[in-house]
């Protein structure tokens, strides 16, 4: 019999977490039956989306959501023989028995002086989310500019070097000098603390004159209003988080990217790009592919029934370009 060790969400999150937030208990779990593993946590990932999903997906007394690498410490499913390693994502827990069907085995030839925490990282979701909002939302070519923020984390970090990879010009920009150091060993092009800049929408357009054909949104909030105005002609935006905004206790308004308009997910939906403009009463612009479906700056979606004519969900109007209201 194996007792695990796993933390609880106690109470959901008033703004910052709070270690009082969380409470390790001990589970004791049931003998691995025929078909199933015993797995033993080797690393536990912490993410941010675990702050936003939380509300969502958990009640007061869930384990914690989340991936781990684990170590298959008993087997009697032949396909996860004992040794190997496997991301599960069974929370934050010590051991776990299941029957492999959530599994996903690490490389069985992977390299030794590789860490395996990486599995969680640049060789994993963080790593897949930004290939995935590179080539598949951002569509990024060769001599474009690039912009992502919080550039030192595990996805920017990954976002910055495939770019620099495809011949694209990179800026990059983190909270501290270290991280900014670190930005430049990657190879970025350009890279800024935004805490100590005298001004974030200076130094932006100092970084790309002329603007920027991509940008791979992590931050929102006031980050990405400053950055919309900078954005060239058929620009185009990963909005893949907002962690600025995932620990406020009252909502912000009259920005961009929100929780609610996260939309790279792994399997990439889509967005912008060119055709019809639409201007919001509060100045921002919102391009669409087809002319019909609009995010607006405020997380709500407003949808065109002609092309021309948009009609808002909350009374807010907004003028196409042609004139039309
Ligand atoms: N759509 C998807 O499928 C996925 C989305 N994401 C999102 O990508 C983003 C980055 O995730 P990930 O790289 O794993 O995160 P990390 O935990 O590796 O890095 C997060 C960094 O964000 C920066 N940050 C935190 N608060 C603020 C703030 N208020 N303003 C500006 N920067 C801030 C900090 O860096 P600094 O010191 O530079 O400020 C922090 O270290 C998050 O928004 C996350 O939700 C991540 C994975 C998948
Ligand atoms: C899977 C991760 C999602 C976010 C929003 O971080």
């Amino acid at each position: 019999m194996v007792v695990s060790k796993a933390w609880t969400l106690r109470q959901h999150f008033q703004g910052f977490p709070k270690a009082s937030d969380f409470h390790l208990r001990e589970e004791t779990l049931p003998q691995p039956k025929n078909g199933q593993v015993l797995l033993e946590a080797v690393f536990l990932s912490v993410d941010p989306y675990m702050r936003p999903y939380s509300q969502t997906m958990m009640k007061e007394g869930d384990v914690m959501i989340g991936s781990q690498v684990a170590k298959v410490i008993q087997s009697y499913n032949p396909s996860f023989p004992v040794g190997c390693h496997v991301v599960s994502d069974c929370g934050w827990r010590s051991h776990w028995v299941c029957d492999g069907a959530e599994l996903t085995p690490v490389l069985p030839d992977w390299p030794q002086d590789i860490p395996l925490s990486l599995a969680l990282g640049a060789i994993g979701m963080p790593g897949l989310t930004a290939l995935y909002g590179l080539e598949e939302v951002c569509e990024i070519k060769k001599g474009e500019t690039l912009l992502v923020n919080a550039a030192a984390g595990a996805v920017g970090s990954v976002v910055g070097q495939i770019a620099k990879i495809k011949g694209c010009r990179v800026v990059g920009c983190a909270g501290t000098d270290t991280k900014v150091s670190y930005l430049k060993e990657l190879g970025f092009d350009q890279v800024f603390n935004y805490k100590t800049a005298t001004s974030l929408e200076e130094s932006l357009r100092e970084a790309a004159p002329h603007g920027y054909d991509c940008y791979f949104e992590n931050v929102g909030g006031k980050f990405s209003s400053v950055v919309m105005p900078q954005m060239r002609e058929y620009g185009r935006i990963a909005v893949c988080g907002s962690i600025s905004m995932y620990n406020d206790t009252t909502p912000q308004t009259g920005i961009l990217s929100t929780p609610q308009t996260v939309i790279l997910q792994h399997t990439v939906q889509h967005h912008t790009t060119d055709r019809y403009t639409v201007h919001t009463t509060d100045g921002y612009t919102v391009h669409t592919t087809d002319g019909y479906t609009v995010h607006t700056t405020d997380g709500y979606t407003v949808h065109t029934t002609d092309g021309y004519t948009v009609h808002t969900t909350d009374g807010y109007t907004v003028h196409t370009t042609d004139g039309y209201t």
